[in-house]
């Protein structure tokens, strides 16, 4: 266990070594000032790996990412503790971490997808309320769910800020910062920028949630980064504390998550989830061989909240209690029989094989229980409708729904003409289909933050270079995790190599 001093000093014992270690190989002298920005678009140069150096209360600027999802089956019932399969995708937030130069005392955060932009100096916190006797959590510890004393002591501090959507990001950040880090923590900057559509179905909040716990983690010196030869109950350590303190993170965005989202999020590529007591860890089978189903993405651009549809939900089960809970068993049977298809060594998504219809059937009779559920939109049935028109897969809401996004699994050997017919129809009628892969990489982490211009020169990746990226592609060609060499962007995975794009 290791606790945190005053000053950021590290008082350690066995699995904080390695953070330690890593930390260490950076001992010493002073990085560039990290406010400084040069022009747009271009890297200042920075000094050599070698003697590039900081101390645990100097650190530079860094980035995380995380990935959103899809849900492929479970969604809501979930929250209920039946099964659900969701897949990272290659969508992603980048945060990018920016200490102030001392002696500042300011948290500032940049969530320019939103339009926030707010400040509070750290001293005049509610750290009273927060070390209160029976209040104070460490970063090894798990929550359940949020002290509303606590929440209450942090009004007046989001108060300040106008509109939910921004509200519920920024208590987000706080309470974890409050939780994770202590009155000396270092003042900095929180950048944030996401290529994940916000509202979507496609996990946005989970995706920010885990980039805050993961960077409030390194910030604090809990967390090592990953490094070749990492043990991989190691990882699977880091990987834990990450996705608690983002399940509470996702908590103070929509009230009551199921974890799928975070977990997804944390650890990547695709997984089977089920969480019936929610004061035990969640069941999780990382599906390492999950075959890369060829489906579209669609977004109705309808936008809804989660905790409303998931509110819905729960309404039905009061008023229709008996039909709504066999909806939901159903959705598990749906879920279960899906995994044990995916799972089987037989499997096969080659043209012919019957395992693609099958799963193909079950999305459809998922989407139809989705409806029954109230949690559909004439939006969503309109996409459908076009794609069941067309003959060319099967298609259901993935997320919340009530608007938000809908997956359809596609047909082998579909003639191509037909595919862009349909997007073409797609497109006319204002729909916006997505390019994803599914199974990305989790959480990842580029320390120092910095890049390789086409000169071969590594410089700093500044916060306007960040913020003035144009749309998601000028996002991923600066910061994005896919980067062909050009940043070192490193996963807590086992199963993903460093250096290879975290694919
Ligand atoms: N890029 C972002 N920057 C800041 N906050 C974000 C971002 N993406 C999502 N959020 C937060 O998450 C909320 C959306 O969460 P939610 O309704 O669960 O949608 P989703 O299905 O996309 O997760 C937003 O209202 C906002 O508070
Ligand atoms: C409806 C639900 O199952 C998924 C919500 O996903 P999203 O927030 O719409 O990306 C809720 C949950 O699992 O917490």
């Amino acid at each position: 266990m290791a606790t945190l001093q005053p000053g950021n000093s590290l008082s350690v014992d066995t699995d904080m070594a390695t953070a330690v270690d890593s930390l260490r190989l950076h001992g010493g002298t002073k990085l560039t000032n990290p406010l400084t920005s040069s022009a747009p678009g271009v890297a200042s140069p920075v000094v050599g790996r070698s003697s590039r150096a900081y101390t645990m209360s100097e650190l530079p600027s860094f980035m995380v990412s995380a990935p959103g999802k899809v849900i492929v089956y479970g969604e809501h019932a979930v929250v209920y503790g039946k099964g659900a399969i969701a897949a990272a995708i290659s969508l992603r937030s980048y945060l990018l971490v920016t200490p102030y130069p001392k002696p500042s005392r300011t948290l500032t955060l940049r969530f320019s997808d939103i339009g926030l932009d707010h400040s509070w100096e750290i001293d005049v916190l509610p750290w009273k309320a927060f070390a209160a006797p029976g209040k104070k959590r460490y970063y090894f510890d798990s929550l359940e769910r949020l002290d509303p004393m606590l929440m209450k002591a942090l009004k007046p501090f989001i108060d300040v800020i106008p509109g939910k959507v921004l509200q519920a990001a920024a208590t987000s950040f706080l309470f974890l910062f409050m939780m994770i880090g202590n009155q000396h923590s270092p003042a900095a900057i929180y950048t944030m920028r996401s290529t994940i559509p916000i509202g979507a179905g496609l996990g946005s909040s989970a995706s920010i949630a885990v980039c805050l716990s993961a960077a409030l983690q390194l910030q604090g010196g809990t967390l090592a980064k990953p490094f070749k030869g990492m043990m991989p109950h190691e990882t699977q350590l880091q990987l834990k504390r990450i996705n608690n303190w983002a399940f509470v993170g996702e908590m103070c965005i929509h009230g009551n998550p199921s974890g799928v989202d975070n977990t997804v999020a944390t650890g990547g590529k695709a997984v089977f989830f089920k969480r019936d007591d929610y004061s035990q860890p969640p069941e999780v089978t990382h599906l390492a061989d999950f075959p890369e189903l060829p489906l579209l993405l669609v977004n109705t651009k309808q936008s809804r909240s989660t905790a409303e549809e998931v509110a819905k939900v729960r309404s039905l089960l009061e008023s229709h209690d008996g039909i709504t809970n066999l909806m939901l068993d159903t959705i598990d049977k749906i879920t279960t029989e899906a995994h044990s298809i995916i799972s089987s060594p037989d499997f096969s998504s080659a043209a012919g094989s019957p395992d693609i219809v099958r799963l193909g059937e079950l999305i459809r009779i998922n989407h139809g229980i989705l409806v029954s559920l109230g949690v559909s939109h004439p939006k969503l049935e309109r996409i459908r409708e076009l794609v069941d028109f067309a003959g060319i897969g099967w298609t259901k809401l993935t997320g919340a729904g009530g608007g938000g996004c809908s997956i359809t699994l596609l047909k082998p050997n579909l003639k191509p003409e037909v595919l862009q017919g349909l997007e073409q129809r797609l497109s006319d009628e204002g729909f916006e289909k997505y390019e994803t892969t599914l199974g990305g990489a989790g959480v990842g982490v580029l320390w120092p933050a910095t890049t390789v211009d086409e000169l071969g020169r590594e410089g700093e990746i500044t916060q306007d270079m960040f913020l003035e990226a144009d749309g998601v592609k000028g996002v991923e060609n600066l910061v994005g995790v896919s980067s062909g060499g050009k940043r070192k962007w490193r996963f807590w995975r086992e199963w993903v190599p460093e250096d290879d794009g975290g694919r």
